[in-house]
């Protein structure tokens, strides 16, 4: 690559989040993501991955610090223009979200619906070109033979692979992915990361995921930031990094035996128990490379 670098795709500084007087979801975190960046949101559950990733379509607006994404100054747009913004911004969830009761085919075309004006009832009251571009995106996530099926007849990987084809509906410059393997099998898993990573690779789509196994954030992630209590405790590339690194970090600013398990558990699928220490205060973890 040549030339000046590029601009932040995403850019958040100093969110603050609370909901209520007795709930701080997130904690002056900042975030950078350049286009094209796979970014793995890691945390336990409870860590502020969903609210950070709502942030950046919307969906949540911080109570301080600000939230800029392709160019935009999120939480001062008004309705039309944060439809705009969502519009180039796809979502995926954990739970997939489809509509059980229609065909595959048009649960992708739903993908569509923003740019479409008035209800669309059936298959049919589609553009002829819709349905052969939702058709297109169904044969990328290998579920072209499903179309005509009803969504709830598929398996929870492939119904995720369907949610995927939905939001490449919205030719999504950016795709966020909330938890989108949580609900699935090991194998299902590697098969949707798998799946994100090509397109973001042959799309140039820059991908925020939130997960909290290491292991898949390692493998699929290009960087991993590292959430805990609504702050960032770790911000780095995965190149060179082990997965012993980051459970070591975690452990390094967990204050209790009660969350040592948790993000045993939860963070690295072990099931033993820890070894209990006296864990750290957070303020006392010295400050290191890619370590907030
Ligand atoms: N709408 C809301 N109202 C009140 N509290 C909320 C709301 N959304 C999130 N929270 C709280 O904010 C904190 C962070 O939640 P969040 O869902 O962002 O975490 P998470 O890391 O995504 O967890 P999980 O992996 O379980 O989805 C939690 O304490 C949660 O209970």
């Amino acid at each position: 690559m040549s030339g000046a670098a590029a601009s932040p795709i995403i850019s958040v500084s100093g969110v603050t989040k609370d909901f209520g007087s007795s709930t701080r979801a997130l904690h002056d975190v900042d975030l950078t993501v350049e286009p094209g960046e796979v970014v793995v949101l890691l945390g336990l559950s409870g860590s502020g991955k969903s609210t950070l990733l709502r942030h950046l379509n919307g969906l949540e607006f911080p109570t301080r610090g600000t939230v800029e994404v392709l160019g935009q100054n999120v939480p001062k747009l008004r309705t039309k223009a944060l439809r705009a913004l969502r519009g180039r911004v796809g979502m995926i969830f954990q739970q997939f979200e489809l509509v059980p009761s229609l065909t595959v085919l048009e649960n992708v075309l739903t993908g569509a619906l923003s740019r479409l004006s008035g209800p669309r009832i059936g298959l049919w009251s589609y553009p002829k070109s819709l349905r052969l571009t939702a058709l297109t995106h169904l044969d990328r996530v290998g579920l072209l033979e499903k179309a005509y099926q009803r969504a709830d007849q598929l398996s929870g990987g492939q119904q995720q692979r369907v949610a995927i084809a939905r939001a490449l509906m919205q030719s999504p410059e950016i795709l966020l992915a909330d938890e989108p393997v949580a609900s699935l099998d090991p194998e299902s898993s590697e098969q949707v990361m798998r799946l994100i990573r090509e397109i973001a690779a042959d799309d140039g789509l820059t991908v925020v995921c939130s997960l909290h196994q290491v292991d898949l954030a390692l493998d699929w992630g290009d960087r991993i930031v590292g959430l805990r209590q609504g702050g960032v405790v770790l911000d780095t590339t995965t190149d060179g990094l082990s997965k012993s690194q980051v459970m070591e970090i975690y452990g390094r600013v967990a204050t209790s035996t009660a969350e040592l398990k948790a993000i045993a558990t939860e963070l690295s699928d072990v099931t033993v128990d820890p070894p209990v220490h006296d864990a750290p205060a957070i303020s006392s973890v010295p400050a290191q490379d890619g370590i907030a």
